[in-house]
């Protein structure tokens, strides 16, 4: 087993602290707005402090979390930091998105620990690589059951620690072979990456693709989180951004039927070959570095 082990956050204590600081955020800028309102001020002209990474150290706040997006391939990339150490974790990055990653980072004052995928992407190149190469202390991961070669080859059980926070690995695998859900150590959040989308799945029609293992995968390792436990896919194509442990078991078209049915739907999907998969797939095995 490899993992990157510095603390394990306990649940309750990082709930807590979320739960304080953004309580107070909220409460000091509802306050401010009303003063603003209450005496005829313009809030337009409202004096703005700018970012400051020591304000929000003091402040204590919560996690820092940014979801953002790549739209040619329609992929989410995660950004997870800890307010007072200033370690960082990148869940799959986009080669194309790398510098812009690279400048949130910054503007956020934080140390990117670990670029981790969730698996051996087929429609976009990975920027784990170039972000090494521009990072320096950065480590790439992947899970071993990938093929692809990273610092760090994770597996179920592992722990991706980043200051007081961690993601625990939970293989996943039916996409691919080597598929990992990552899931926040007080299991607020899950990055399920393409083993489960929003009111979908990935394929399974090629690179180890099974979807027997993939609903297996899903229904044992991902609903059996807690039903308020939010989703954050690695794409979406309908503009969707998140969901919830309890909406996709209720709602999830696929995963709410029988194995049977399952396998059936995923047989039929006849989706077009990603356009990059030739590409993709070689790239990702050496971290989206065979060309650079
Ligand atoms: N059109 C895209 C590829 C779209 C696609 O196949 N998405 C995959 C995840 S990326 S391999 C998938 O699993 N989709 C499931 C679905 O139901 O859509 C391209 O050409 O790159």
């Amino acid at each position: 087993m490899s993992c990157l082990v510095l603390e394990v956050l306990k649940p309750s204590v990082a709930c807590a602290l979320q739960l304080r600081a953004t309580a107070t955020g909220d409460s000091r800028r509802a306050l401010a707005g009303f003063l603003y309102r209450h005496r005829g001020w313009d809030t337009q002209k409202a004096p703005v402090r700018k970012y400051s990474a020591n304000m929000e150290r003091r402040a204590g706040g919560g996690i820092i979390f940014r979801q953002l997006f790549e739209s040619i391939s329609s992929t989410y990339t995660y950004l997870l930091g800890d307010p007072e150490s200033r370690e960082a974790v990148l869940i799959d990055p986009v080669l194309e998105t790398v510098d812009r990653d690279i400048k949130l980072i910054e503007e956020l004052e934080l140390q990117l620990k670990v670029a981790v995928n969730t698996h051996c992407h087929a429609d976009h190149i990975t920027g784990t690589g170039l972000m090494k190469k521009k990072l320096y202390g950065t480590k790439s991961a992947i899970s071993e059951h990938s093929g692809a070669t990273a610092d760090i080859l994770l597996s179920e059980g592992d722990s991706i620690t980043f200051g007081k926070y961690c993601l625990n690995v939970r293989e996943t695998p039916g996409h691919t072979d080597g598929c990992v859900t990552l899931v926040a150590g007080d299991q607020s959040m899950a990055f399920t990456g393409d083993a489960l989308l929003i009111r979908g799945c990935g394929r399974t029609d090629f690179q180890q693709g099974c979807s027997k293992k993939l609903y297996h995968s899903i229904h044992t390792k991902i609903f059996t989180l807690p039903g308020h436990c939010l989703i954050y896919p690695a794409h979406d194509y309908k503009g969707q951004t998140v969901s919830t442990v309890d909406e996709e078991k209720k709602f999830n078209p696929r995963l709410t039927k029988t194995l049977e049915e399952f396998v059936e739907i995923m047989s039929n999907l006849n989706l077009p070959k990603p356009q990059k998969i030739d590409i993709a797939v070689p790239a990702n095995l050496v971290c989206g570095l065979h060309d650079i």
